[in-house]
């Protein structure tokens, strides 16, 4: 039985895989419409994409955001991700502004979880993870192939990697290129599942033939899947009723074998 990590009222890593939407506001009152919209929506978890705020070289900006979507959505746990533009982010950063930024967003407290990039600096990637873990944020260490599948293996290393670094959530998304591809990426999930039976993970494949990895969780070992409201934040995402209904579907069968 795999433990569960505990965010405010969620359970990820327990029942249905949570649904997770991103908010991509280039404003910060962008931010607010996104938010207040979002938080009508059945979703889980919300993402808060930093690398789409036109702000984000300002702490300041960045703190008061943070303040803005905290007030409008009240107890849903907001997921804090500065994607780079190496792993399909919306921009450059330097990797001292990175881990800075990171840090000063733990330093709030207004996060319940936060990403990081697994290939990084990994010293000072420990760093935040020890300052995150001492405010009850929970760490996702994550890893996007924009291009390939890798290998079973290779997948599976990153994980583990993501594991024996701290990360509370490890999480690897991957470009299939053809089928085979998407099966070698669930094949890993439950593998993964199987080997690290303690933490929840994160699994995708990105693109069309993909989607069925972001319904399948439950089945194969995904915890949280990423949904796309008005405009998706990464190719392949569905729309967020229509994945809870597959969800639910995918769920009852279960609960019934
Ligand atoms: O890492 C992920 C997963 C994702 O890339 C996806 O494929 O749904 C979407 C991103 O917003 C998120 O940070």
């Amino acid at each position: 039985m795999s433990k569960s990590v505990k965010v405010r009222d969620v359970f990820i890593g327990e029942g249905l895989p949570k649904i997770c939407v991103s908010l991509i506001g280039r404003t910060s009152l962008e931010l607010r419409e996104e938010a207040a919209l979002l938080k009508e929506l059945p979703i889980d978890i919300i993402e808060w994409r930093g690398d789409y705020f036109s702000e984000v070289d300002e702490i300041g900006s960045v703190i008061d955001a943070l303040h803005v979507i905290r007030n409008t959505i009240g107890n849903i746990p907001l997921l804090f991700t500065f994607r780079t533009a190496d792993e399909g982010g919306e921009r450059q950063i330097e990797k001292e502004a990175y881990f800075l930024l990171n840090k000063r967003v733990v330093e709030t407290g207004l996060v319940d979880l936060l990403d990081m990039e697994l290939f990084t600096d990994e010293e000072a990637m420990k760093e935040v993870i020890k300052l995150a873990h001492g405010q009850q944020i929970k760490v996702v260490l994550s890893n996007h192939d924009f291009e390939i599948t890798p290998s079973k293996e290779e997948i599976l290393s990153r994980l583990q990697k993501a594991q024996q670094l701290g990360a509370d959530i490890p999480k690897i998304a991957v470009m299939p290129q053809s089928v085979k591809d998407v099966l070698t990426l669930l094949d890993a999930t439950a593998t993964m599942k199987e080997i690290a039976a303690d933490l929840p993970i994160v699994t995708m494949a990105m693109g069309g033939k993909g989607a069925v990895s972001r319904m399948a969780g439950e089945i194969f070992g995904s915890a949280i899947t990423f949904a796309a409201a008005k405009k998706a934040s990464a190719p392949g995402q569905i729309p967020i009723e229509e994945l809870r209904n597959i969800l639910n579907i995918l769920h009852k069968s279960l609960s019934h074998s």
